[in-house]
């Protein structure tokens, strides 16, 4: 038996409980530089345990809809965000926790100029750009020690526009 998910467009409100949408929406926190930049400050809860926030750059391969996943995993220890380089849509999978497993996973579909921050411990799935050229900029923990819990479907996950 398969799961299908139907994907939407992301929203903050929507995507709450897991997360937090990074964007330049609602009203201007701050002008800075003599006026000439408007700054949406603090946008995103990063949390890291035992560890700093590191930057990396991730160039992923790129994937289309429908789209099967066999996992999805969460980190423990930290949050991770995910800020593209392009303004093209990927696909955010997020789930609620549970009893130590994904609940329904729901699948969203970005718009440009939309990142995303996991909370810490949020089941999402790997990093999904639906379009050229799949680069990112990473915000998540450095530390050691493990951060990472995969859970693998027993049942096809079907993602669907
Ligand atoms: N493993 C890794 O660095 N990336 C994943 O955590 C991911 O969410 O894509
Ligand atoms: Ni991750």
């Amino acid at each position: 038996m398969s799961v299908r998910v139907k994907t939407q467009p992301l929203t903050a409100e929507a995507f709450a409980p897991f997360g937090d949408v990074i964007e330049a929406s609602g009203s201007v926190d701050k002008l800075i530089n003599q006026g000439r930049c408007e700054r949406y400050h603090n946008r995103a809860k990063l949390d890291f345990v035992d560890g700093e926030a590191g930057i990396s750059i991730f160039k992923s391969e790129v994937f289309s809809l429908p789209l099967s996943i066999e996992m999805m995993e969460r980190h423990p220890e930290g949050s991770q965000a995910f800020l593209p380089l392009s303004d093209k849509p990927f696909l955010v999978v997020v789930a609620p926790d549970e009893g130590g497993k994904p609940g329904a996973p729901l699948a969203f579909i970005t718009q440009p100029g939309q990142g995303v921050n996991y909370h810490r411990g949020v089941w999402h799935g790997v990093l999904t750009p639906l379009h050229e050229p799949g680069l990112f900029a990473v915000v998540d923990r450095i530390g050691t020690g493990p951060n990472l819990e995969e859970h693998w479907f027993t049942e096809e996950v079907i993602l669907h526009e």
